[in-house]
């Protein structure tokens, strides 16, 4: 794989399914429906999911795609493949309260190992660079010219005071018993894949996630992480989380900055 390639085409699809997004985002109606698994899905979704597949099937013809908003894409199965969830945090959307992400990753034997996370309602930018080391950009978002890149990495956490990061829209009890085995300095809610980047950026020290997700909600955010000094681990033993697992369905799992002394289940 050309990495510098890969990296670029993620960004720039990222950038343009955002468009989409925040063009049916700032619009007056936007229709929701609901699909099988009882999760709102909108037109920005559909239209975000045309225009990542339409371009990774171009650039990358033999690489297998799963995407979300797909379903038939979910039955194939391979050691390396590119995963998209081209609108995470739908309900954060249809609620415009702007903590929602374009995903695109690459999973080779089970590991995401390149992956672009994009909030284009909060202007956050963030992906692995060719190298594998990730950044975040800022300045225009220029498809066609990178901006200003800086490294970003995990924090040195204090065990004695930790920030915490959880789902805002599905926070329940079981999250909260969790989170209360830890010596907290302070807690925040966020949507979406953008909790793997405040871990990523230091912004934050753990995100446990004690509630269904699927593979494509958290590849992207994960490879991040990973390329920030991150890790994410299963729940219940601590092992790394993998990909390309039946029905790309996961494991509850804890998103973190190594410096964090993890607790059992
Ligand atoms: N009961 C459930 N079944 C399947 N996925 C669920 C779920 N509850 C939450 N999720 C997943 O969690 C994502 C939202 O995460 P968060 O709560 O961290 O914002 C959703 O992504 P989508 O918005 O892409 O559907 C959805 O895939
Ligand atoms: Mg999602």
């Amino acid at each position: 794989m050309d990495f510098d390639h890969l990296t670029l085409v993620f960004r720039r699809l990222a950038l343009e399914a955002g468009d989409k997004i925040m063009e049916i985002y700032n619009s007056d109606d936007f229709e929701v429906k609901t699909k099988s698994d009882d999760s709102p899905v909108t037109e920005a979704d559909e239209a975000a999911d045309a225009i990542i597949s339409a371009g990774i099937r171009a650039e990358f013809p033999d690489v297998t795609l799963v995407t979300e908003e797909q379903a038939d894409s979910h039955a194939q199965k391979a050691d390396t493949f590119i995963i998209v969830d081209p609108l995470d945090g739908t309900k954060e959307f249809v609620l415009r309260r702007g903590d929602f992400t374009v995903n695109i990753a690459y999973v080779v034997d089970g590991k995401p190992i390149r992956g672009v996370v994009y909030a284009p309602a909060k202007n956050r930018l963030f992906y692995t660079g060719a190298d594998g080391k990730s950044v975040e950009e800022t300045g225009d978002f220029a498809k066609d010219k990178v901006g200003p890149t800086t490294a970003i990495s995990v924090s040195n956490p204090d065990n004695s005071g930790l920030m915490i990061v959880a789902s805002k829209s599905h926070r329940d009890q079981a999250t909260e018993d969790y989170i209360n085995k830890y010596a907290i300095k302070d807690s925040k809610s966020a949507g979406s894949s953008l909790k793997f980047c405040l871990i990523a950026t230091g912004e934050a020290d753990l995100y446990p996630r004690v509630g269904r997700t699927m593979e494509w909600d958290t590849a992207a955010g994960h490879a991040v992480l990973l390329g920030a000094g991150g890790d994410v681990v299963r729940f219940d033993d601590h092992t790394p989380l993998t990909y390309g697992k039946a029905e790309y369905a996961n494991p509850f799992f804890i998103a973190y900055a190594p410096g964090v002394t993890l607790k059992k289940a």
